[in-house]
């Protein structure tokens, strides 16, 4: 993944930094945007889909997201491009949309999701190795618990040398992504089994709306969360060694991994039915592709993965830590957040995100879903930010903002919509339950703003400042009550 913030220190970089001014031609560009959204999902997103959903509503699933993320994709490329002077990523559009509280909570939002994703890396991460080690079968016992702190606390030591991402750890961990899950689709296709795909492809033994709507709306976090990373793999889009391979590279780029995604679940039904998907050990790839062709398909998978993670987890750690850094230089998150080591490293930021990461390490223990928990956490967490950047293009293309007289603006202003609704639908569907859980993680933010203002001068919350900052503590508390009375089944 990468992202379009650049940190002021790419000179002191301690692995080789990247060029700024590297252009790339359309194949290479259409890998490197797939590559960049592809990091953990996609290897147990079989069994994630089929858990709550048969073959039929998860083809409707993949519609739904396919046109939604298109259209909120192309809605960064446009922001992008219209407003090129707003450079600190996602956050800044909500922020010159809608103004500086909806700026710090998509801000807010975009971090708790970025590091609460390195979590579910984390359980991921040592279920794969625990087919090699089994001591850390299934990736979220006291044994992965253990490794995982080494290794975060390992990624924390090389950030704060001031190492960033190089194209070199990029160039191989996209590779080591995208063949076992080339080998996987083309191997599978030898496998698959019309019988298993069409066994009772609407569920319940038969078509009905209401089941169907809900198998489709359980399948929404999970098909978003394998999607984040889109603003950053659009703006990679920009590095283009022509102009017009710009606006392509984002949608052969992303119709690509909508396609690689589609194939991974639509193969994996087609090898076993969707009771026997559902309930592969993670990640369910691996697993899949051992009952095909033996272990060496759960060495291959397992092995991707772990290359894969790796290079996820640092690209997000050091996303994670930039985003309260920049936010802080911008006045938006408190000035705490903008000390640099003598490497240049967002030190402060790192430690804190590090340090919460640690913490939600120790759910593991009393959790049976870890992953599934801690990723949908996190897509629940980034619908704020990517909602509102939905909103603030349909505000700029209604208004043209960034446009020449009279340049047409329709098409800009459906995409706008679309993705707008799609922002919308997702609130939906991603339930009251894990809505709650998540106002309990935005309403601690407000004190953060609160912090801010001051240091801006401004001593008050506003009125509507104040009405959101009061809803979204009720709902915090009725999180709370709901989780204490088992309402909410956390873990
Ligand atoms: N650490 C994170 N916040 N990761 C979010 C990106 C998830 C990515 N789309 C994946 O499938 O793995």
């Amino acid at each position: 993944m990468s992202t379009k913030i650049a940190h002021d220190s790419s000179g002191t970089a301690g692995v080789q930094p990247e060029k700024k001014d590297r252009r790339l031609g359309l194949g290479a560009l259409t890998a490197l945007v797939v590559g960049s959204m592809i990091g953990g999902g996609a290897f147990n997103l079989a069994a994630d889909l089929a858990q709550g959903a048969n073959a039929g509503a998860i083809l409707i699933g993949w519609v739904i997201t396919g046109i939604g993320i298109i259209a909120l994709g192309l809605s960064f490329q446009n922001l992008t491009m219209r407003r090129p002077d707003l450079d600190g990523g996602v956050y800044s559009y909500a922020r010159a949309g809608f103004g500086q509280f909806v700026g710090f909570n998509s801000a807010w939002g975009y971090w708790l999701s970025a590091w609460l994703g390195n979590v579910a890396y984390a359980t991921l991460l040592f279920s794969s190795v625990g087919y090699f080690f089994p001591i850390f079968e299934g990736g979220q016992n006291i044994a992965s618990i253990i490794g995982a702190s080494i290794m975060l606390w390992l990624v924390h030591s090389l950030i704060l040398r001031g190492i960033h991402e190089a194209s070199m750890i990029n160039i191989i961990t996209t590779i080591a992504k995208l063949v076992p899950i080339f080998a996987f689709i083309t191997i599978t296709l030898f496998f698959f089994n019309l019988d298993n795909f069409t066994f009772d492809f609407w569920g319940q033994g038969g078509f009905s709306w209401g089941s169907v709507r809900d198998q489709v709306v359980s399948t929404m976090l999970v098909t978003l969360w394998v999607f984040i990373g889109v603003e950053g793999a659009v703006v990679l889009s920009g590095r283009a060694r022509k102009r017009s391979d710009v606006g392509k590279a984002t949608v052969i780029g992303l119709l690509g991994t909508l396609i690689i995604y589609l194939l991974i679940s639509v193969m994996s039904l087609g090898l076993m039915n969707p009771e026997n998907v559902a309930s592969a050990s993670q990640p369910a790839m691996a697993y899949l592709l051992e009952s095909a062709v033996g272990p060496w398909g759960a060495m291959l998978i397992n092995g991707g993965l772990v290359i894969s993670v790796l290079g996820a987890w640092l690209g997000w750690t050091l996303l994670a830590a930039e985003i309260p850094f920049v936010a802080g230089k911008d006045g938006v998150f408190p000035k705490w957040f903008t000390k640099e080591n003598k490497n240049n490293a967002p030190a402060n930021a790192l430690w804190l995100t590090n340090g919460l990461i640690q913490l939600f390490l120790f759910t593991f223990l009393f959790s049976d879903a870890a992953y599934n928990f801690a990723f949908s956490l996190a897509s629940s967490a980034i619908l704020i930010p990517y909602a509102f950047s939905a909103f603030y293009q349909v505000k700029v293309a209604k208004n043209g903002i960034g446009y020449n007289a009279g340049e047409r603006r329709t098409r800009d202003l459906i995409i706008g919509a679309v993705a707008s609704i799609y922002g919308i639908w997702l609130i939906y569907a991603a339930g009251i339950d894990y809505l709650l859980l998540t106002t309990l993680l935005y309403a601690p933010g407000t004190l953060l703003y609160i912090k801010a203002q001051r240091e801006n001068g401004i001593k008050t919350l506003t009125k509507t400042e104040w009405i959101v900052a009061s809803i979204l503590t009720v709902l915090a508390i009725l999180a709370v009550v709901r989780i204490v009375s088992g309402n909410i089944s956390v873990f």
